[in-house]
């Protein structure tokens, strides 16, 4: 097992950042930490690289305790947000300066830079500065850099966070590919559900200084332990007292099931191709459904229209008042 981490704790003053955390990341996979903001992800990859210290637990990378070694002897990459490149000095030399400072032979150092700067797709800027690049270009050298040394373990903290949707998509795609090509254990912080359902072989969600869930992208969809797992990791709304996706709705316009939620159509909003319609339930709550706009179109649904409401043959609920669990 790559990463162990046991009963940490760590405090702000009186503020209890996280409490008692146990986790543990397996080898060569791509395990997202994902958190709404404040929730202690960031913290939680800060003890992990050893750049903050824990107030009591253990960190245990590759079966070494970790605990009170300094970042530089745990053999991990890590990649910020807002990562300072040397801008004074080349891609190339970027790349290059790890393996210089630890002496490597300088033929080695050359095919090893050619070999990552191939891997990030940056091979015919090796000559630029890192302010002729743009922003994804100059995110890739960071992980050029830090992946130059063999860390064991590589940490990324919302490394895509500054950059727009587009080239978002786009690194998050390629970093899928990238780890698929070389399996380096990758730990990545992010608030962005879709980026963890999307990229990661395994999801932590963290809230409130603690863990929630800890499984693939399919197990959190599909069999969220709480509430808030299942309303951070898409769309809910609360039919009969339980909490569902709007597209495991079945809307009828005439009461063809016998135990249906009775109610009428207050709003409808057509984006794409989809249909979303608010439904004023006659016990007074609003619940959304999502349709598509062909099933929207044959069921006549518009504003006023009496319908009924029923949760699908396989629909995902969970009930609104659970809560967290131990
Ligand atoms: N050095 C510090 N001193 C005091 N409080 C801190 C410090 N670092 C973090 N915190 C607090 O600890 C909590 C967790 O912060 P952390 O950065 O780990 O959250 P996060 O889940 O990564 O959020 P974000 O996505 O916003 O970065 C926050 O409430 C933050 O204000």
């Amino acid at each position: 097992m790559s990463i162990e981490i046991k009963n940490i704790n760590k405090t702000f003053g009186d503020f209890v950042a996280l409490e008692d955390v146990n986790l543990t990341i397996p080898t060569g996979q791509l395990t997202a930490l994902l958190g709404p903001s404040g929730g202690g992800k960031s913290t939680l990859l800060r003890i992990i690289a050893g750049l903050d210290n824990a107030d009591s637990g253990t960190v245990e990378i590759e079966g070494v305790n970790a605990t009170s070694l300094p970042p530089q002897k745990r053999n991990v990459g890590f990649v910020f947000q807002h990562y300072a490149v040397f801008k004074h000095m080349t891609v190339a030399k970027n790349v290059a300066f790890g393996l210089e400072i630890r002496k490597r032979p300088k033929a080695e150092v050359k095919a090893r830079v050619a070999e990552l700067l191939e891997l990030v797709h940056l091979a015919q800027f090796a000559n630029r500065l890192p302010s002729q690049l743009s922003g994804g270009q100059r995110q890739r050298l960071a992980l050029a850099r830090a992946l130059a040394v063999e860390p064991t373990v590589l940490l990324l903290d919302e490394p895509f966070g500054a950059l727009d949707a587009k080239v978002r998509k786009e690194l998050r795609d390629w970093l899928r590919r990238l780890h698929d090509e070389v399996h380096v254990t990758t730990v990545f912080v992010t608030h962005d559900q879709e980026e963890a359902l999307e990229v990661a072989d395994e999801i932590v969600v963290i809230n409130q200084g603690r863990i929630e869930q800890v499984g693939s992208p399919d197990q959190l969809y599909d069999e969220p332990a709480t509430d808030f797992v299942m309303s951070f990791l898409g769309e809910v709304t609360v039919l009969d007292g339980q909490l569902i996706r709007p597209h495991d709705i079945e809307l009828s316009v005439s009461p063809v099931h016998s135990a249906g939620v009775e109610g009428t159509v207050a709003r409808v909003l057509r984006v794409g191709f989809e249909v979303r319609v608010t439904v004023l339930t006659d016990s007074g709550e609003e619940v959304v459904v999502v349709l598509t706009r062909t099933h929207a179109r044959n069921l006549g649904v518009d504003v006023g229209k009496h319908v009924w409401l029923n949760a699908a043959a396989g629909a995902i609920s969970v009930s609104a008042m659970r809560t967290v669990s131990a």
